[in-house]
């Protein structure tokens, strides 16, 4: 069924594919994004509005008038390392931000939201996957910012009726196979694109964060899923939230773990060019290892990842970052 959907931070990265993707769906797209890590031409002919989820005066605008049937919510500072050392920014802009997108929505009689949620919520991993069980304790403020809106969310179902599904994806990685949109955020600090800026000698090779985890090499290790399959399982979740009222949870992951080392030799072998790395201090907030368990989300949504393989999605992060179009995406807007 053909759906009017508004997209917060939708410019972004993953909020980009999911735009091109609720497009060739047949789907209603409205975009909201500050601009501040989105690019204007990741959505191609997509409306846009430019706003702030601070700006509560930006958000009343925006429903007013459009028929909405849901929101999909990717707007937040990102950043692990950087929300230990600013946390202040991470509550407000994550936390802050979204009480406003809600209270938009309930004031516009909108009940529906996916919410882009993290791995990060779980902290030390207390088994070697991660299933929707698992307890929530986050070691950084970026996971406690996502895991408190988790609790607004089952609060507001409580309270008003709230429909959502939080997505828990693990490290997202990857670009579309059209070489049109991927990953450029200002500074890049995912480990994926740093390593191929590095391929390109645009960077000096890789500051790798600590060696001395408890993991099999020492370095951190992550499971990673291509950034189209995030999109196609948020189109499962929209759907799902027409059947299934109240608060919802999945984690999307592959169930694959790499370790920072296997990340670079994946990249080496596909890239063809020699990587430097320098090991450097542990980077703040990072927990070793983080794996999902995501039966839940084939079982339930019957999402089924079409990149599981970790080279194919560096292959295509490859094309996108060699291709000539990434040049204009390398600075914000
Ligand atoms: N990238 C990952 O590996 C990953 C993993 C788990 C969860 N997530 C979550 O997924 C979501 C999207 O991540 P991404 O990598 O696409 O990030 P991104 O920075 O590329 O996209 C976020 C977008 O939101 C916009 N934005 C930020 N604050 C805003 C505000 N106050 N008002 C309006 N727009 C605002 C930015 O301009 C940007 O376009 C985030 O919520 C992130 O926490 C990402
Ligand atoms: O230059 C770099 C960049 C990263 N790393 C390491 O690579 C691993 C992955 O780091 P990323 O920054 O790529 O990703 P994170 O796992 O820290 O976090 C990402 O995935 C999380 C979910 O797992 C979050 O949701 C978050 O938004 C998103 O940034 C970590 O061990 C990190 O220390 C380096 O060694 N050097």
């Amino acid at each position: 069924m053909k759906r009017s959907v508004l997209v917060v931070g939708g410019a972004g990265y993953i909020g980009s594919h999911m735009v091109r993707l609720l497009i060739d769906s047949g789907h209603e797209v409205v975009v909201l994004d500050n601009l501040s890590q989105g690019h204007r031409a990741a959505i191609g002919d997509a409306e846009l509005v430019v706003g702030d989820l601070m700006n509560t005066a930006d958000l009343a605008a925006v429903f007013a008038g459009r028929r909405i049937d849901a929101v999909i919510h990717f707007a937040a500072l990102i950043a692990v390392g950087e929300s230990v050392v600013d946390p202040g920014a991470y509550y407000r802009n994550n936390v802050t931000g979204t009480l406003n997108l809600l209270d938009a929505m309930r004031n516009a009689g909108v009940d529906k939201l996916v919410f882009s949620s993290t791995a990060a919520v779980f902290g030390n991993p207390r088994t070697e996957r991660l299933s929707e069980d698992h307890p929530l304790a986050p070691i950084n403020p970026y996971g406690w910012s996502k895991r408190m809106i988790e609790q607004v969310l089952a609060d507001m179902a409580r309270a008003w009726g709230l429909n959502s599904v939080a997505l828990r994806y693990f490290n997202a990685a990857g670009a579309h196979r059209s070489g049109q949109i991927g990953e450029a955020h200002t500074p890049e600090t995912h480990l994926i694109p740093v390593v191929l800026l590095a391929a390109l000698g645009l960077r000096n090779g890789l500051q790798l964060f600590g060696d001395d985890y408890d993991t099999p090499d020492g370095t951190c290790v992550r499971d990673y899923v291509h950034v189209c399959d995030l999109a196609m399982a948020h189109l499962k979740a929209l759907e799902f939230m027409h059947r299934a009222p109240g608060a919802h949870a999945f984690n999307l992951g592959n169930g694959s773990g790499f370790s920072n080392r296997e990340v670079v030799k994946v990249a080496r072998s596909v890239t063809g060019r020699p990587i430097p790395v320098e090991i450097v201090p542990r980077r703040q907030g990072d927990p070793a290892r983080l794996v999902a368990d995501g039966r839940r989300a084939r079982d339930i949504l019957g999402w089924r990842p079409e990149y599981p393989e970790l080279g194919s999605i560096i292959e295509s992060a490859w094309a996108w970052h060699q291709s000539p179009l990434y040049g204009p995406f390398a600075s914000p807007s």
